[in-house]
């Protein structure tokens, strides 16, 4: 399941990060990346110990985790610390999977990687092309949001950043651990909770409420891996 995270970041917040950012030091993308997605890889990152990337990413994850959103989509359990990369001059990411399990050196953490998550930083009138292409079961899914929007998508799928023609694109990305490993299992988890929230608003004292609230909390007993 694909779900869009919006307003991740408020204006404020992306104006002080895109300014930290524009000073900071970018090195070629392939420093992260597996033997075989290394020759599809063309654009810049900052490095996974640069003390600027994990600020800005502990700042991300924090925003990420106060978002219910986001939290009933992803089910969070491990977070990897927040990457950041920056395409231009015709740079982009060829199709790819990223790597199953991914271990994060400076801070000693190791996950599976069961949701992928891009979070757009600049606008996207600020560069042509750019798109995150991503194929679910229903076809190409073609991804290009506003600045402070996040796009989470399961990480099994193929998927690529076409080529920015004009302007740069700068985007922070990161992997997610689910407590539920299953994408099916946790869509279906989603889409309930969403439910009970829907008829919580319209009757906050109806009975059922209570039951499947109950529901929700067994399915997630029986299907969670803590
Ligand atoms: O920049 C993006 O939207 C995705 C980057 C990506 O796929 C990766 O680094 O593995
Ligand atoms: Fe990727």
């Amino acid at each position: 399941m694909m779900v869009q995270i919006p307003q991740v970041l408020d204006t404020q917040a992306l104006r002080r990060m895109r300014e930290t950012l524009l000073a900071a030091g970018w090195v070629d993308g392939r420093v992260t990346a597996g033997h075989q997605s290394a020759q599809a890889k063309h654009n810049l990152q900052l490095r996974e110990d640069d003390p600027l990337a994990r600020e800005l990413g502990a700042l991300i994850v924090q925003a990420l985790l106060r978002q219910p959103l986001f939290v009933s989509a992803a089910l969070p359990d491990r977070v990897y610390p927040p990457l950041f990369n920056r395409y231009e001059n015709g740079g982009s990411f060829g199709t790819h999977i990223d790597n199953a399990i991914r271990e994060h050196p400076p801070s000693g953490l190791r996950l599976r990687t069961d949701l992928s998550a891009t979070l757009f930083l600049n606008e996207p009138e600020e560069y042509e092309g750019g798109e995150l292409l991503v194929e679910d079961t229903y076809g190409v899914q073609r991804v290009k949001l506003p600045a402070g929007h996040l796009i989470l998508y399961p990480a099994s799928s193929l998927h690529q950043v076409r080529p920015v023609t004009r302007g740069a694109r700068l985007a922070s990305f990161m992997w997610i651990q689910s407590l539920v490993r299953d994408d099916a299992a946790r869509t279906l988890l989603f889409d309930l909770d969403r439910s009970i929230q829907q008829l919580r608003g319209a009757l906050p004292e109806h009975a059922a409420l209570v039951q499947l609230t109950g529901v929700y909390h067994n399915l997630l007993r029986r299907w969670s891996q803590v």
